[in-house]
């Protein structure tokens, strides 16, 4: 008997890769946007009175919704309509999210436009342009996170038994490039001509429309695979059904739980620490915005550069969990650093290079190990309940920042937006707390080690099997 082996569309290099570069410029464009106000806050602070506290309730509003259990819905959505749909969604829910922020922060708006009123008679103490532009960020942050799990499912469709570790590392240091790009741009782009912080936000609004499109181009490939391997014709995606009721077995996985666990630990002593970094070494270097986000933009370089020569090393010789406790390591040690240590130049600079190595082999080796816990079928709502545990610090821990800052810095605030010279935070109660957050990720990685070593789940071992 003659057997024909068809070959499918990701069998071809080029086709994979090319359906890589198409939804990792989605997210390119996103994390754009996530942080095109990062660098502007003391622009913020001055022209539209927001203050530390403000700043940091901002930029929890990002995950809020998520949090309030979108996520888990996106999970469901995902594992029950498959990435075409759900990513198309997520674009545009991105492009809406990032419209409301933009006309939040306007100066239509803020001079009386439409819904301002409104938005000015409650909670009278933060400026109506926050409170709107938080609600941008909401719809956003529900678009960017569903993206976000989509993508990383949309790499195991395409690359199982290939090179999904390399992948996953490459759609991430893209996005990071993203990062690299918005922190040059958006401090530039909001100096052209008069100091306004709605021309940078609008600018990378429009680019979430490129990420729109080419995620839609993307669906007309995973289309022709789907057609290839017989799963659309199986009534949806998934080639067993997913039920709801399978998200018991992600909450009583200890081992799961413990990924999750470290992942938000980790990660809420990075991302939150991106939306202050600007401010921190403006304040202590005694530097201007543009110049300290010069220097920080190398951040996410150093992470670029490293995470797809991570996931390959991951794909090709494991070691998975020792990753996540270098990282963990590397990441206290920059943060202790920042705290205690007069700070120099030299010494920012060593900091965030320490840093973007710390953030290179967390995430490389974090997310390509959820497949290895967690069944494909449930791998969508897995991701979703990943990313909705991490989505409780991320949204956590921009206010505590935020909050702290202003608390261990009384009158500080105030000498600002007065302009008074010299004025700045000291900062080093915000970066004890997340060298705390740094220490625990390292406990609860060595737990995670112990836990892999007795219970046999691979994590040290490779992708690839010879
Ligand atoms: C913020 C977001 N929830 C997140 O965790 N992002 C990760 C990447 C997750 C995998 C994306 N396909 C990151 O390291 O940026």
């Amino acid at each position: 008997m003659t057997e024909t082996i068809q070959r499918k569309i990701n069998d071809s290099a080029f086709a994979r890769w090319t359906a890589l570069v198409l939804i990792a410029s989605t997210m390119f464009f996103g994390y754009m946007f996530v942080d095109v106000l990062s660098p502007l806050k003391n622009l913020l602070e001055t022209s539209r009175g927001w203050n530390s506290t403000v700043f940091g309730l901002y930029g929890g509003s990002e995950f809020i919704l998520n949090v309030c259990g979108f996520l888990i819905v996106a999970g469901i959505i995902l594992d029950k309509m498959g990435v075409r749909f759900t990513g198309l969604l997520s674009a545009s829910l991105m492009v809406a999210g990032a419209a409301v922020k933009t006309y939040g922060i306007s100066e239509y708006f803020c001079q009386g436009g439409f819904g301002f009123e409104f938005f000015s008679s409650f909670l009278t103490d933060i400026p109506a342009s926050a409170k709107l532009a938080c609600l941008g960020f909401m719809i956003f942050g529900c678009g960017t996170e569903m993206a976000g799990i989509t993508v990383s499912k949309a790499i195991v469709k395409w690359f199982t038994g290939k090179e999904m570790a390399l992948a996953m590392g490459l759609e991430m240091a893209i996005a990071r490039l993203g990062v690299f790009a918005v922190f040059s741009l958006s401090p530039w782009v909001a100096e052209l001509g008069s100091p306004s912080v709605v021309r940078p936000v609008a600018v990378v609004g429009v680019l979430l429309c490129i990420g729109l499109l080419t995620f839609l181009v993307f669906t007309v490939m995973d289309r022709k695979l789907d057609r290839q391997t017989g799963a659309a014709a199986a009534a949806g995606e998934p080639e067993e059904q997913f039920k709801v009721s399978d998200l018991r077995r992600l909450f009583t996985s200890g081992t799961f739980l413990t990924v999750a666990a470290l992942c938000v630990l980790y990660y809420s002593a990075i991302f939150p620490f991106q939306r202050f970094a600007t401010d921190m070494l403006q304040s202590n270097l005694g530097i201007t915005a543009k110049q300290a986000s010069d220097i920080f933009r190398w951040f996410p370089i150093g992470a670029m550069v490293l995470t797809p020569l991570l996931g390959s090393y991951l794909d090709h010789r494991g070691k998975g969990a020792t990753m996540l406790l270098l990282g963990a390591i590397l990441m206290t040690a920059c943060h202790l650093i920042f705290a205690l240590v007069p700070l120099t130049p030299l010494i920012a600079y060593s900091a965030i290079i320490l840093l973007g190595i710390s953030f290179s082999l967390v995430p490389a080796a974090l997310w390509p190990s959820v497949p290895k816990l967690i069944e494909n079928r449930l791998l969508g709502s897995a991701y979703a309940v990943i990313f909705w545990i991490q989505n409780i610090g991320l949204m956590a821990f921009p206010i505590i920042i935020g909050w702290s800052l202003n608390v261990s810095n009384p009158g500080v605030a105030e000498q600002i937006k007065e302009g008074v010279e010299g004025a700045a935070y000291n900062y080093t109660v915000p970066m004890l707390i997340f060298s705390c957050l740094g220490i625990a990720a390292f406990l609860l990685g060595l737990w995670l080690k112990a836990q892999d070593r007795s219970k046999g789940y691979g994590l040290e071992l490779p992708n690839i099997k010879k």
